[in-house]
């Protein structure tokens, strides 16, 4: 079958400063992949190159076996959901009309789009007056839980996630992040998430890419780079998930 996402090759610079080394990665079907790495590590940018907001200098980005160059800013939108980091709502737009932007965009009509924002608000267990609502008068979670909605309001294939749950407590964070999991699996997604949370990254995904200066330094299941890696970085990264798997075992008693 044909991978949902593959980057052949992909490269990218800024003013002759390269923050993607030329990264090849292939992504199949339903599968949750998490993009960790430290701070510049090119995250958001290889994140970007997935949904045409950045442009490759080289190399080829591929949804479903098109080049993403073949293809115009209305089918990418709706084939691919984003999440942005820090949400990104419109803060002079109510939560509905947050929801129907793609959809108003693609000319959907609006009792369509008022039936479909109804039924995401359900899927992010939103309660539907809220939509009324400006996104100042919602709680972190909540408008984290918007941005969910509004990515998946055009039913796209895949979802990106650009630290989506951040600025967000543990336990509203734990909470949101079991639900991303949950969509994921019952809409058949295929998901690429950055975090800087490894423990995140372990516990939700069934991939992890990890990055630095530029490259992918390593790729394999949770359990397989908890088991050790040969590079450095990668083990140091990996120490805090498993020091703090350690420490519950030994607070627990077990
Ligand atoms: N539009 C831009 N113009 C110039 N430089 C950029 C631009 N976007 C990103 N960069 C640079 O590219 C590098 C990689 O940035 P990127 O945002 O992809 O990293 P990241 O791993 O997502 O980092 P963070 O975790 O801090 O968000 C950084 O050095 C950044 O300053």
């Amino acid at each position: 079958m044909t991978d949902a996402i593959v980057l052949d090759q992909v490269r990218k610079a800024y003013d002759g400063a390269t923050v993607l080394q030329p990264a090849s990665l292939s992504i199949p079907r339903g599968q949750f992949v998490a993009l960790v790495g430290g701070s510049g590590a090119g995250k958001t940018t290889l994140l970007k190159t997935i949904n045409g907001l950045v442009a490759p200098d080289d190399g080829q980005v591929r949804i479903d076996g098109a080049a993403t160059t073949d293809l115009d800013g209305p089918t990418l939108r709706r084939r691919i959901g984003y999440v942005f980091q820090e949400v990104g709502l419109f803060p002079h737009l109510s939560v509905g009309e947050n929801i129907g932007i793609v959809p108003t965009l693609l000319g959907w009509d609006a009792a369509t789009i008022a039936a479909r924002t109804a039924e995401l608000l359900d899927l992010v267990a939103l309660p539907r007056e809220v939509a009324v609502r400006r996104p100042a008068a919602l709680s972190g979670g909540q408008r984290q839980r918007v941005g969910v909605a509004r990515a998946l309001a055009a039913r796209p294939s895949i979802l990106l996630m650009d630290e989506p749950f951040g600025a967000l407590d543990s336990v509203t964070r734990t909470a949101l992040a079991d639900d991303v999991r949950r969509l994921h699996d019952q809409l058949s997604l295929t998901t690429v998430m950055v975090t800087h949370d490894i423990a995140e990254a372990v516990l939700l995904a069934d991939r992890i890419v990890v990055m630095s200066q530029g490259r992918v330094i390593a790729d394999d299941t949770p359990r397989g780079l908890l088991a050790g890696h040969p590079d450095p970085t990668v083990e140091a990264l990996m120490q805090a998930p498993r020091r703090q798997a350690a420490r519950m075992r030994e607070i627990a008693g077990e």
